[in-house]
């Protein structure tokens, strides 16, 4: 079991998946399911990060029927304001009342060829505005197979994190996703997750503080499923999961959220 003083965060990363009136009802139904089963989000928290356009819709909702379910985005601009077509500030999720926001997820790595060093300014961006970065680092199979899978995703994080101070990095979140894993259903075994998180534990306590690497909540994403969740969330190391494709199943996504309960043997 992961360090108690951490609380452990489901996140659902929707990706570019439901428009705001499908959100809403999404997350409705999520609301209704955690609540008709008693969650405890001081014990698991939970969180969603819809795409932008939905993100209006979800404030309201949240916000009116008070849901301790968390919101943030998957994105922002390495800038604060001006012409900038297309982009969205830190500044303007914060007044959306964004807790979170993704930096350097590896599909925008990939497909909009961000780097650490963007990677970094967006983390920095997001923590001037108050909220709480989710950085995102994870090597493709070819470096896995090569067995540099620790030493790539130490290097991500001391790209990303370089500058910032030790106090911010404390209250960040990081996400290892192993690229071979995502939406492929190539679940990384829960030993794989451990070693990863732990060099970058290690690696935090080394360029920081014990204090600051005992409190950044790592956490492991790639196919997790309710199936997956326990023996993953079992790991000393691993803080919570990021949750892409399961996190649009309403049932499925609870039940990750509710891994505690479930493996306690509660009422599914
Ligand atoms: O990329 C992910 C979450 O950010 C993982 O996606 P899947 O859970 O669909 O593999």
């Amino acid at each position: 079991m992961a360090d108690a003083a951490r609380t452990p965060l489901m996140a659902g990363n929707w990706k570019m998946n439901l428009n705001h009136v499908e959100a809403v009802h999404l997350l409705q139904k999520l609301s209704w399911t955690l609540q008709d089963k008693k969650h405890d989000f001081e014990r698991v928290e939970v969180a969603v990060l819809p795409p932008f356009t939905d993100i209006r819709s979800v404030q309201t909702l949240v916000d009116g029927d008070r849901m301790k379910i968390k919101y943030g985005a998957q994105d922002v601009s390495v800038h604060d304001a001006g012409a900038y077509t297309g982009e969205i500030s830190a500044a303007m999720l914060s007044k959306l009342g964004c807790t979170y926001v993704l930096a350097g997820h590896s599909e925008r790595r990939q497909y909009h060829h961000e780097t650490d060093a963007v990677v970094n300014a967006k983390a920095a961006k997001v923590l001037e505005a108050g909220l709480i970065p989710i950085v995102c680092v994870g090597e493709g199979l070819e470096i896995r197979q090569a067995d540099g899978h620790v030493e790539h995703c130490v290097n991500q994080i001391d790209g990303a994190l370089v500058g910032l101070k030790a106090d911010d990095v404390r209250k960040l979140v990081i996400a290892y996703e192993p690229v071979w894993a995502i939406g492929t259903g190539e679940v990384a075994t829960p030993e794989d997750a451990q070693e990863v998180i732990a060099g970058i534990r290690g690696r935090l306590e080394e360029t920081f503080s014990p204090s600051v690497a005992d409190s950044v909540r790592i956490l492991y994403g790639g196919s997790v499923k309710m199936a997956s969740v326990g023996g993953i969330m079992a790991q000393p190391d691993v803080d919570g999961c990021l949750v892409g494709g399961a996190s649009l199943q309403v049932d499925e996504f609870a039940g990750i959220c509710r891994y505690l309960d479930l493996q306690l043997g509660y009422s599914s």
